[in-house]
C-alpha cells in the first residue's frame, strides 16, 4: 500500500470510545504517526492496536500542557481534536472519527483516503473561476474552453474535505425525519469551493495543510458547560474559509469517501445543536459579509482580527460569543506556545 508523505503527516483521532477501527485501517494508516485525543474520563485506559506509532493525550495532559489556556479546548465533544492539530509538528494533518471505516469505490476497491487527500492538497485549487469539468489537475481532465489562462496555475490548497458513504453527516432534524436514509451515491469528483462561498466543513474525514491554515483550525467551545455542540467543525469551517479566501488559498471537497458506520442519537444531537440551528441564520451572513484588513497577512493575525470581529459582530446574539472570541485568542496563545516561530528557535 502507498503511504505518501508518511513523515510529514499526522493522523488526529478524537475518541471517547475505542480505537478498534484502526485494525481495518492498518494497511493505510500504520506507516503514519497517530495523535490520539482521549476525551471524557482521563482515568479510562484506551487500547491502541499493536504496531501503531502514536502519542495519546487525555484531559489531564491538555491541562498540564496548556495551563491557563486549557479551558479553550472543549471537553466531552469531538471538538477536543483540535488539540492534536496544535501539538503536532508535521506539515499535514488528517483527522478522522473512530466510527469511520474503509469505504469501497464502485469497482469494489478499498479507498486509500490518505492517498487521495494528499493528491488534493498537493494539487492547486481554483477558487476564482469554476471549472465545469471539476478538478482540472486530475488525470484525464483539464480546464474547459473559456477558462482564463491567467488563472490556470491555480493557488495552493489549504483543506481537503472528504465525504461519507452510509450514514451521512445530517443535522438532528434531518436525521429525525429521515432515520433510514443512507448515502449510497459515490460521486467521482473533487472540486474547489469558490471564493466567497462558505461550506459546512465536517471533521469526520478532513485533511489540511497546517502551515497554510492550521492556526485557524480551532474547533471552538463545545460540549460540557457550553450552550452548543456539534458546531465545532462548522465553526472551524466558516473561520478557515474566510481566511483562505483572504489569503488566496483554496478549499476542496469531494473524494475521498469513508464508510461512516454509526448514526449518533438524533434526540441527543438536537439538544446539542438546536441553538446552532437558529444562531447560524445570523452567523452565516456575518461571515459572508466579513472582510479582513490588508494588514492581516498571516493566519494568526487573520484569526486574532476575526476573534475581535466575532466579539463585536456576534456578541449581541448571546454572551457565548464573547467567550468564544476569548477562546479564539487563547487558542492562538496556545498555538504560539507549542509552535514558536522558527526565528525564536534559533536563539
Ligand atoms: O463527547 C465526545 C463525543 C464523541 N467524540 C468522538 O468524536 C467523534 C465523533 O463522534 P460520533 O461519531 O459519536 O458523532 P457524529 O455525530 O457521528 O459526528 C459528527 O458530529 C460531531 C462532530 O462534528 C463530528 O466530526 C461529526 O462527524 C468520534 O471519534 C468520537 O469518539 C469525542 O471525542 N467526545
Ligand atoms: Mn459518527
Amino acid at each position: 500500500m502507498s503511504a505518501p508523505l508518511a513523515d510529514q503527516l499526522d493522523i488526529v483521532i478524537p475518541t471517547i470510545r475505542n480505537l478498534d477501527f484502526l485494525e481495518e485501517w492498518r494497511p493505510f494508516f500504520q506507516p503514519y504517526h497517530l495523535i490520539i485525543i482521549q476525551d471524557g474520563d482521563p482515568t479510562k485506559r484506551i487500547y491502541v492496536p499493536e504496531g501503531y506509532d502514536y502519542e495519546l493525550y487525555n484531559r489531564n495532559d491538555i491541562e498540564r500542557i496548556l495551563g491557563d489556556k486549557a479551558w479553550a479546548i472543549s471537553f466531552k465533544d469531538s471538538a477536543c481534536r483540535c488539540f492534536g492539530f496544535m501539538v503536532s509538528n508535521k506539515k499535514y494533518i488528517y483527522t478522522i472519527d473512530d466510527d469511520c471505516f474503509v469505504a469501497k469505490d464502485p469497482s469494489g476497491k478499498p479507498i486509500n483516503v490518505l492517498e487521495q487527500h494528499i493528491k488534493n492538497l498537493l494539487t492547486p485549487s481554483t477558487p476564482f473561476f469554476f471549472n465545469t469539468l471539476y478538478d482540472p489537475y486530475r488525470e484525464g481532465a483539464d480546464f474547459v474552453r473559456g477558462y482564463p489562462f491567467s488563472l490556470r496555475e491555480g493557488v495552493p490548497t489549504a483543506t481537503s474535505h472528504g465525504l461519507w458513504m452510509n450514514i451521512p453527516d445530517y443535522d438532528a432534524p434531518t436525521q429525525m425525519v429521515k432515520p433510514r436514509e443512507r448515502n449510497k451515491r459515490y460521486v467521482d469528483a473533487v472540486m474547489t469551493v469558490p471564493k466567497g462561498t462558505l461550506y459546512p466543513m465536517c471533521g469526520m474525514n478532513l485533511a489540511f495543510d497546517r502551515d497554510l491554515i492550521g492556526a485557524a483550525m480551532y474547533f471552538g467551545l463545545m460540549g460540557e458547560g457550553q450552550p452548543i455542540g456539534r458546531y465545532d467543525d462548522m465553526w472551524a469551517g466558516w473561520c478557515t474559509k474566510v481566511i483562505c479566501d483572504h489569503l488566496g488559498v483554496g478549499c476542496k471537497t469531494g473524494l475521498p469517501y469513508v464508510w461512516h458506520s454509526k448514526a449518533s442519537n438524533p434526540f441527543t444531537n438536537l439538544r446539542k445543536e438546536y441553538k446552532g440551528i437558529f444562531w447560524q441564520e445570523e452567523i452565516i451572513p456575518f461571515f459572508q459579509n466579513l472582510t479582513l484588513s490588508k494588514s492581516s497577512t498571516n493566519v494568526e493575525d487573520c484569526y486574532l482580527e476575526l476573534a475581535d470581529k466575532v466579539r463585536k459582530g456576534l456578541g449581541h446574539i448571546d454572551p457565548y460569543f464573547s467567550k468564544l472570541a476569548d477562546g479564539m485568542v487563547a487558542w492562538i496563545e496556545g498555538w504560539r506556545l507549542l509552535n514558536p516561530p522558527a526565528a525564536s528557535l534559533e536563539k
